[in-house]
């Protein structure tokens, strides 16, 4: 047997030897996202498929098959119990399940406190071209006081706003805060309820949904005289798959809290 790796993983982990594949684990695995993520772990070198479990199937199948990381790709209502499992096994976990607040990432912090060896990724979206549309519209932010975000989705999405646009409204308002500068107002005083979308961090974020689109999202700034459009478009799920790949490759080197791929690009 090879030198095992110092992990933080259980007694069937820390027997992997340096050239051994990652055991990966897939949660949601006969979903649109997990049924790809499974297929892309098993093609990847370096690691493989040792579970591949859905919401009818126990999660103990995922401690029992020795995974070192768990992939998550299920449900917001189902995300936060699959996580307490993945620290409670000291098992990395990489997540691309929305629905994260605060108020969730902080719960997992401090889950994480007794736990300093385990890495857990939280990546709103996977997607190349979907980081970089995140990081220009941070960069962007504190140029101008007004910017909306229209994000579109198909039609079985589960949760709205996207967690994408989440993450882009958090990243422009912490922009805007560090900038010190304050969000334009505008005159609407009189509106349907919705019609101006949701406030998410003092950004206002609109949700469209249909069928035939995958995941789109547009960043716009309005300036005198002018406005920005940041458009990414996520044509087919095979987009998200390299940056799935890249989280089960860095993240049992990425001990705590990891929120967004742009960390692990080095953005
Ligand atoms: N970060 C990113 O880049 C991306 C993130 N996503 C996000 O990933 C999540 C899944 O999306 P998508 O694949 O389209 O959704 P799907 O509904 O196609 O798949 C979710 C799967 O998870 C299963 N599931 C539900 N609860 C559990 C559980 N407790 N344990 C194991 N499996 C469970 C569901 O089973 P059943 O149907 O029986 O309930 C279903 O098979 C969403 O939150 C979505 O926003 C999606 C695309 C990219
Ligand atoms: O449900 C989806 O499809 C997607 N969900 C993620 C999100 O909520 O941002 C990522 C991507 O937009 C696709």
């Amino acid at each position: 047997m090879t030198q095992a790796e110092p992990t933080a993983t259980g007694a069937s982990a820390s027997q992997r030897g340096a050239d051994d594949p990652i055991r990966v684990a897939i949660l949601g695995a006969r979903g649109r996202m997990g049924a790809q993520a499974t297929e892309a772990v098993g093609a990847a070198s370096g690691m493989e498929v040792v579970a591949a479990v859905d919401a009818s199937d126990a999660l103990t199948e995922v401690s029992g098959a020795g995974a070192e990381v768990l992939v998550d790709f299920t449900h917001p209502d189902a995300v936060m119990d699959n996580l307490r499992f993945a620290v409670e096994q000291n098992i990395h976990a990489v997540v691309g399940t929305s629905g994260f607040t605060e108020e969730r990432l902080d719960t997992l912090r401090e889950w994480l406190r007794p736990k300093p060896e385990l890495g857990v990724l939280i990546a709103p979206n996977f997607a190349l071209g979907a980081v970089l549309a995140m990081r220009f519209a941070q960069q962007a932010a504190r140029f101008y006081e007004s910017a909306e975000i229209i994000e579109l989705h198909h039609n079985r999405k589960a949760d709205a706003p996207s967690g994408t646009a989440a993450h882009t409204a958090r990243l422009i308002a912490q922009a805007r805060a560090e900038a010190g500068l304050e969000p334009g107002a505008d005159a609407t005083t009189s509106e349907m309820d919705g019609a101006r979308g949701a406030s998410v961090d003092g950004v206002r974020v609109h949700s469209v949904r249909l069928p035939g689109l995958v995941a789109h999202e547009e960043v716009l700034f309005g300036g005198e005289g002018e406005t920005l459009t940041i458009r990414h478009d996520s044509m087919d799920r095979s987009s998200f798959m390299p940056g799935v790949l890249l989280g089960v490759r860095s993240v049992p080197r990425r001990p705590g809290l990891t929120v967004g791929l742009e960390n692990v690009l080095d953005l």
